[in-house]
């Protein structure tokens, strides 16, 4: 246990109890409390936004120079830096991730920090050719309250890649972490008001989304949405915006391909395939979930995937030597076991996995071995829906056409990965392939320069990248008049 005393949430710079029902973080491992809080009730939301809009007209954040603001998220980088490892022990408990992997997802975080700070520094306004006797350019103006919605499955990381932008674009930012991980966004919090970000400008609200997220979505002063979560849910948040007139940025579900060819580096393309579907347990927006073989190497590919995904060293979070820890929640492996059944139920066969693993170790936490399925079709139901978890249906495909219609035949078009010794053959699938994010001869990368973000049911919008802060920003053409040439009507 963290802590026995139910902790603070953060309402607009106020740290005290929530107003709502108290509830435990359950240690995903093993079942236990790591924290006790009380959620945000629906006053606690209404007092946070209000208290956010008059932070940001008075506490001088928005008015801050560039450099000032990005001095002060320079301070955050390097104080995520300073805790890295204390934090990174915290996220373990809150999500259940191995350790190698919060590590990585803290040193993310002040990576986003660092690069939003660096953008805002660098930003420059345009001067646009000029048609006429005034002088044109385009600015941006900060919103004033916005909102950061994130999911359980990669809590820092998540809240920081919408936090950092909307801090350095000058916005007061009201963060609403999903209700079993809330305690990246308030050590986050926390860390913004030490680095000397006014208090006020974040406050995070933990609580159930269907109220909490829903109360926040549709207040008049909140003026843009960044959600990050399912497919149905943002949905939801898009009607609510469309009637406020508000703009969203949604980065939602996926159903990944991943394409070995014939010529690909074999021992290279098992590993990535690993990688891909079961890293963080295959709870990750971006698995490779479906994975098209070159039906002439299938037996071979899939029986080396199948062998090294049954040696993959599943257990305690805490141990460097794990690869993958347990799913997020009791509910959530059920629903995993029952994908699974639904597969066999289609036609599917288990080649490997399909249980829960056995021994004292996995008894009281959510534990699911790495699991993948054959015999299905490319439109079975657990190959067109997003399972989250460690499951994985492996196709052979026959010919590059067929490769793509099928790989494109999803509603889902967020990432896919294509194995090719063969330049040109991996040129035209990387172009052919609809998703926000194409690997070639790699899987899962990042780099907070780069764009990210889907297509079709995956989402709205992009994230990261230097035009990741003008998600978080107005903008504004001006005209300045050169008085040369009077107007139509001067007297
Ligand atoms: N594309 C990406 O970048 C990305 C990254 C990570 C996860 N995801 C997706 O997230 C999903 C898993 O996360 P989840 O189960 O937490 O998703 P979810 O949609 O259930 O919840 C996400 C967040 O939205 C809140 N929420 C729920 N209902 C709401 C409502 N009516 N109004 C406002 N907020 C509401 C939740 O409390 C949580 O904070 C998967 O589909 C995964 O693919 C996408
Ligand atoms: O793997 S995930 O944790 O789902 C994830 C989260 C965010 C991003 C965008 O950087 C990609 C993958």
């Amino acid at each position: 246990m963290i802590s026995t005393e139910l902790l603070p949430i953060n309402v607009a710079g106020q740290w005290r109890l929530g107003g709502g029902d108290a509830y435990e973080s359950l240690y995903p491992a093993n079942g236990e409390p790591i924290a006790r809080l009380k959620a945000a009730s629906l006053a606690d939301v209404d007092e946070a936004i209000v208290r956010a809009d008059l932070a940001f007209r008075t506490s001088g954040w928005a008015q801050k120079l560039p450099h000032e603001r990005a001095a002060v998220l320079h301070r955050v980088a390097q104080l995520i830096r300073e805790e890295a490892e204390p934090l990174a022990q915290k996220q373990r408990l809150d999500n259940g991730k191995p350790i190698n992997e919060t590590r990585a997802l803290v040193a993310s975080a002040a990576a986003t920090f660092q690069f939003f700070a660096a953008a805002l520094e660098t930003l420059e306004e345009t001067i646009t050719p000029s048609r006429g006797p005034f002088v044109t350019m385009s600015v941006h103006e900060p919103m004033g309250v916005v909102a950061a919605i994130t999911p359980w499955n990669s809590p820092i990381a998540s809240e920081a890649q919408k936090l950092a932008p909307a801090l350095a674009a000058g916005n007061a930012v009201i963060v609403k972490p999903a209700e079993v991980t809330p305690l990246m966004a308030l050590e986050l919090a926390r860390i913004c008001e030490a680095a000397g970000v006014p208090k006020g400008i974040v406050s995070v609200l933990p609580g159930k989304g269907s109220v909490i997220g829903d109360a926040i979505t549709k207040h008049p002063l909140v003026k843009r949405v960044s959600f990050t979560g399912g497919t149905t849910t943002g949905k939801h948040i898009a009607h609510i915006a469309a009637d406020k007139m508000m703009p969203v940025s949604l980065e939602l579900g996926g159903k990944s391909p991943t394409m070995v060819l014939e010529d690909a580096d074999l021992d290279h393309a098992v590993n990535g395939v690993l990688y891909g579907i079961f890293s963080s347990s295959g709870e990750s927006c971006i698995a490779g979930s479906r994975l098209f073989v070159a039906r002439r190497i299938y037996d071979e590919f899939v029986t080396r995937v199948a062998e090294a995904a049954a040696m993959l060293r599943v257990g305690d979070p805490a141990s460097e030597r794990t690869q993958m820890g347990p799913l997020i929640t009791a509910k959530h492996r059920e629903s995993i076991e029952r994908y699974v059944e639904l597969g066999v139920s289609e036609g599917g066969h288990i080649r490997t996995g399909g249980v829960r693993p056995h021994g004292a170790a996995f008894d009281s936490g959510y534990f699911y071995t790495p699991t993948i399925l054959e015999g299905l079709t490319n439109s079975a139901r657990i190959s067109q829906e997003e399972v989250f978890g460690p499951v994985l249906v492996a196709m052979p495909f026959d010919n590059e056409e067929e490769l793509i219609a099928q790989a494109n035949d999803s509603v889902y078009a967020l990432a896919a990965g294509v194995w090719s010794r063969d330049f040109k053959r991996a040129w035209r699938l990387g172009r052919a392939v609809q998703a926000g994010t194409v690997w070639v001869n790699t899987y899962k990368q990042f780099s907070v320069s780069t764009p990210f973000g889907g297509w079709r049911d995956s989402g709205l919008g992009r994230e990261k990248g230097r035009e990741g802060i003008f998600q978080y920003m107005e903008q504004k053409s001006m005209y300045w008049g050169t008085n040369e040439q009077p107007l139509p009507w001067a007297n």
